[in-house]
């Protein structure tokens, strides 16, 4: 039996961030990871998908200037980009392995399962913690329908070798729309298939209104309210098999991405034998982010159910919060109030803080400035015909929510994820002096 002080299941953001600040202030730490060190976001998420997506805008731009100062034929060489992409990606497990050997942090590899309260199996070795994180992340969800293990993954579309001529989503949230701009760029043809009356439906209605239709102009066949009840094989090819008002019916693709949601990834834990509750959105936990059923466990990132977002700022936040009520005893509270979220379809969409359903909900004084600002100079300026935005606040002139979608909308979201944690006024922003020209510049107009 080997003893730590810490230990953490888990190598993505939230149990780096754990491990190295724990290991910091000299706590006795383990870490482990099933997969190579990183996590999702930094090889399988959010930064092998930028890299292709920034290949993506420079054809997107190219379109919308094609004929006003931009000719001639430019195109994703796929094969190229996915080299570029995995040069990157392949370096990062050894990087992050490095900075746990200067922590001081002892590294396993291999999953790890509970095997009482306070002891992991890997592999071989049997670890106790004083205590144990559980930050394990989530995995794309199992589609419960026939054929339902047919579809490729994120993972596999982020590793594609070839880009098939036709690729169908299952699913018409994050992923979905994401990667199907993307692909679309690269010269595939592509059709979403969304159970919901319209895609990304936690973000706000009208600004998603604009990207429906960006997304449409773009040539891909976006089909809500339609469930996939089966799928089968047929040679090289799918049969989809859907359900929405029209019946049902049958589709053939080349290519099928279970972009159907995620799920914490807890399976094959013995949670069970160490007594920590948990449900199908995670480790159970309180407000310290600490399992109350077993409270030597703590849960952080996607893996916990929290009150946060499954996204990777979150993550490292949470991170944060567990690392200080490991070391300071439970003080920390992570604070969920902004948690900006950016989704890279071209033209972007983000938003921030809350939208006008929940500030209804709440019952808050609230007012609203929302429209298209496609005539505005930064639209017009690349001939962009998608920029809108919708700002929620409160009577009493604070920021409450900001909801954008247009160029650079992952930049300027952050500008109000600022102003409502700076407790900014409408009129703050409004006389703010900001450079010229820049999409920053916009914001006082849109307050
Ligand atoms: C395709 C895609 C794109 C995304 N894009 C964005 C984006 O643009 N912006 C954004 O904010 N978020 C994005 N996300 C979400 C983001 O990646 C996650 O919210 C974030 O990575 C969660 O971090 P984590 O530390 O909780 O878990 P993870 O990064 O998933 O790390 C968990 C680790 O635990 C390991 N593990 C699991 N079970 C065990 C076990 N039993 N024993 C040992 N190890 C185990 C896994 O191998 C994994 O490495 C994206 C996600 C995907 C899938
Ligand atoms: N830019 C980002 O920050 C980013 C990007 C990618 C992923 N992520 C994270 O990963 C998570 C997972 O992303 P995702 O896009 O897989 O899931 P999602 O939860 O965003 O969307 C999946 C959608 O698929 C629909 N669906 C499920 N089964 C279906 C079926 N059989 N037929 C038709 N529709 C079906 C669901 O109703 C759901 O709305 C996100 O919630 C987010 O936390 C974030």
């Amino acid at each position: 039996m080997k003893k730590y002080d810490i230990i953490v299941i888990g190598s993505g953001m939230a149990g780096m961030t754990i491990a190295n600040k724990c290991a910091k202030k000299g706590l006795k730490t383990a870490i482990t990871d099933s997969r190579p060190y990183g996590g999702t976001c930094a090889l399988r998420g959010c930064d092998p998908k930028k890299i292709l997506v920034g290949a993506a805008e420079i054809i997107g731009r190219a379109d919308k200037m094609s004929g006003i100062g931009i000719s001639g034929d430019i195109s994703i060489n796929w094969e190229d980009l996915m080299a570029y992409k995995n040069d990157f990606v392949s370096k990062m497990p050894k990087g992050v392995e490095k900075g746990y050997e200067k922590a001081g942090v002892k590294k396993y590899h291999g999953v790890a399962s509970f095997e009482s309260e306070n002891t992991v199996r890997i592999g071989n070795d049997l670890l106790e913690g004083g205590k144990i994180v559980i930050a394990t992340g989530a995995r794309p969800v199992t589609l419960d329908i026939t054929g339902g293990d047919l579809p490729i993954d994120s993972t596999d579309f982020l590793n594609l070798e070839k880009l098939p001529e036709h690729i169908t989503f299952v699913g018409g949230g994050y992923i979905a729309m994401e990667f199907a701009h993307l692909a679309a760029r690269a010269g595939s043809k592509i059709t979403i298939f969304h159970r919901g009356a319209r895609p990304l439906e936690n973000f706000d209605e009208h600004i998603v209104k604009h990207l429906v239709k960006a997304t449409k102009d773009l040539g891909i066949l976006l089909h809500v309210e339609t469930e996939v009840i089966g799928i089968e094989k047929d040679g090289d090819q799918f049969i989809v098999f859907t359900k929405s008002s029209n019946g049902e019916q049958t589709h053939h693709t080349d290519l099928l991405v279970n972009a159907a949601g995620r799920v914490p990834e807890l399976d094959g834990m013995n949670l069970e034998k160490a007594s920590i509750a948990y449900n199908k959105k995670g480790i159970e936990v309180n407000e310290y982010l600490q399992s109350e059923s077993n409270p030597t466990v703590y849960a952080a990132g996607d893996a916990a159910n929290s009150n946060g977002l499954n996204l990777t700022p979150v993550a490292v936040m949470e991170g944060h919060a567990v690392a200080a009520n490991i070391i300071r005893g439970n003080s920390k509270v992570p604070d969920y109030t902004e948690m900006p979220s950016a989704v890279f379809t071209l033209p972007t969409l983000a938003a921030v803080g809350m939208t006008e359903k929940q500030a209804k909900e709440l019952d808050v004084e609230y007012q609203v400035k929302s429209a298209s600002a496609s005539n505005w100079y930064n639209a017009k300026r690349i001939n962009e015909s998608t920029y809108a935005y919708k700002v929620i606040s409160h009577k009493d002139g604070h920021i409450l929510g900001a909801h954008i979608i247009g160029p650079h909308a992952e930049e300027m979201i952050n500008l109000f994820a600022m102003a409502i944690r700076g407790k900014l006024k409408v009129a703050d922003i409004r006389n703010m002096v900001y450079s010229n020209p820049s999409m920053g510049s916009d914001i006082g107009s849109m307050v």
